[in-house]
């Protein structure tokens, strides 16, 4: 089937399409100026050594301790210190910094020998220390070349999957990784509102692929520029999944650090086949505390568990209110469900998301809320999908 055949007028309006520049990887951020200072017999190796020793010990704000799972140091001539991170570090240098330091405090560290390794933590102390991204090396993935695919699923509708989605698109686009949401809810696509691109139809060059729009630093391309917005929840059946399927493999998706696939909600079998069909690395579910969602958010994790993906963890959305007048929490839907759910499969909680009134006004204006505002929770969570991939990662260690 061609696909001219679900493009409607074609909007000429590209601005949304324009790629932009990777973000410039500044790599270089001196703790301390004073470079040649030499303290006794220090060598390279002991101060790898010491730095490997202190980096599961970091325990900070974003990086609980054992976080750190492939790492790779190198001490240079002058014994300054460059370490490669899996994620991109420009945000957390000072914090990395300080956690190494404060890790020397830790009483195990410095151990027999106390003197020479005293002198190796002074040295340290004194080193220039600088982390660099050192981008995980997945095998790349089909349909797009994204170096990870995440799909985000909940069992139950309206728990604020595409919320999470978008929000989630956002911040990691921000901390400079070249996103893209993939919009493949079939039933409601609402990437297009949460973007600020309702209305638009999809745009192609050559009548056989699509573009994706660009859209707040994220590539986007949804189901819903295909279907005709009031026909989306009739849209079942053969017909949706034929779009779909052109959704996924005839995208011209640029070269991406992450792909985000919006499912949509449930996990009967067209879930599953989606999970399969998209060749996705991982998943995400999303759920809301209460009993009801929950099951359902069950239902999520075994459904990964059938086709084999690993899940990264749950994400508990609409966790509690608080009131903006009295600062008063109220638990609407009950309490630490997603919390349980995790502690039960034993996987990781990525976030609790309060309700918040700003972030459905956020994406019905269609810009979404951690655009404007910095949110810890969400900062915490793009830090951790990407800790986690890169722990899965078959690269070794490298201790040149
Ligand atoms: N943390 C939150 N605080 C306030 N409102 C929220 C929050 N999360 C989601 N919402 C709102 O809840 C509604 C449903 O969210 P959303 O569309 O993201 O759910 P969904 O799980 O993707 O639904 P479906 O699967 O049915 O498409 C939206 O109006 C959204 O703005």
């Amino acid at each position: 089937m061609k696909l001219s055949k679900w493009f409607g007028k074609k909007t000429n309006n590209n601005s949304e399409l324009e790629p932009q520049h990777e973000s410039e990887i500044n790599t270089e951020h001196p703790l301390d100026t004073d470079t040649n200072l030499s303290v006794g017999d220090v060598s390279k190796s002991s101060l790898k050594a010491l730095v490997f020793k202190l980096l599961p010990l970091v325990n900070t704000q974003h990086f609980p301790s054992g976080i750190f799972g492939q790492i790779s140091v190198e001490v240079t001539n002058s014994l300054d210190i460059r370490i490669g991170v899996p994620f991109k570090p420009e945000h957390y240098r000072s914090e990395l910094t300080e956690g190494l330091k404060e890790a020397l405090r830790h009483k195990s560290v410095l151990s027999d020998q106390k003197q020479t390794d005293e002198a190796i933590a002074a040295k340290l102390l004194k080193s220039v220390i600088n982390f660099y991204y050192e981008p995980t090396e997945l095998a790349p993935s089909q349909p797009a070349q994204a170096k990870l695919v995440i799909v985000v699923s909940s069992g139950k509708g309206g728990v604020g999957k595409s919320t999470v989605t978008s929000n989630l698109a956002v911040t990691l686009a921000k901390q400079g990784y070249r996103t893209g949401v993939l919009d493949a809810d079939i039933y409601g696509p609402s990437m297009p509102l949460m973007f600020g691109l309702q209305g638009k139809n999809v745009v192609t060059h050559d009548e056989k692929t699509m573009e994706p729009f660009y859209q707040h630093g994220v590539y986007l391309n949804s189901i819903g520029f295909l279907i005709p917005e009031d026909k989306a929840t009739i849209w079942r059946g053969p017909m949706a999944s034929r779009a779909l399927m052109q959704v996924i493999n005839e995208t011209n998706w640029p070269e991406l650090d992450v792909l985000l696939v919006d499912m949509p909600p449930g996990t009967g079998d067209i879930q599953l086949t989606m999970s399969e069909t998209v060749k996705s690395h991982a998943g995400i579910v999303v759920t809301t505390p209460q009993n009801v969602a929950l099951a359902d958010a069950e239902k999520g994790i075994q459904m990964f568990n059938k086709v084999n993906i690993p899940v990264l963890g749950v994400v508990e959305n609409m966790s509690q209110f608080i009131c903006p007048s009295c600062g008063a929490e109220h638990d609407l839907f009950g309490r630490d469900g997603g919390a349980k759910c995790a502690e039960k499969h034993q996987i990781p909680l990525l976030g609790q998301l309060p309700i918040n009134a700003m972030v459905r006004e956020a994406g019905d204006e269609g810009c979404p809320w951690a655009l404007k505002e910095s949110n810890y929770e969400y900062e915490k969570m793009a830090l951790s999908l990407i800790m986690q991939l890169s722990k899965r990662s078959p690269k070794t260690i490298s201790i040149s």
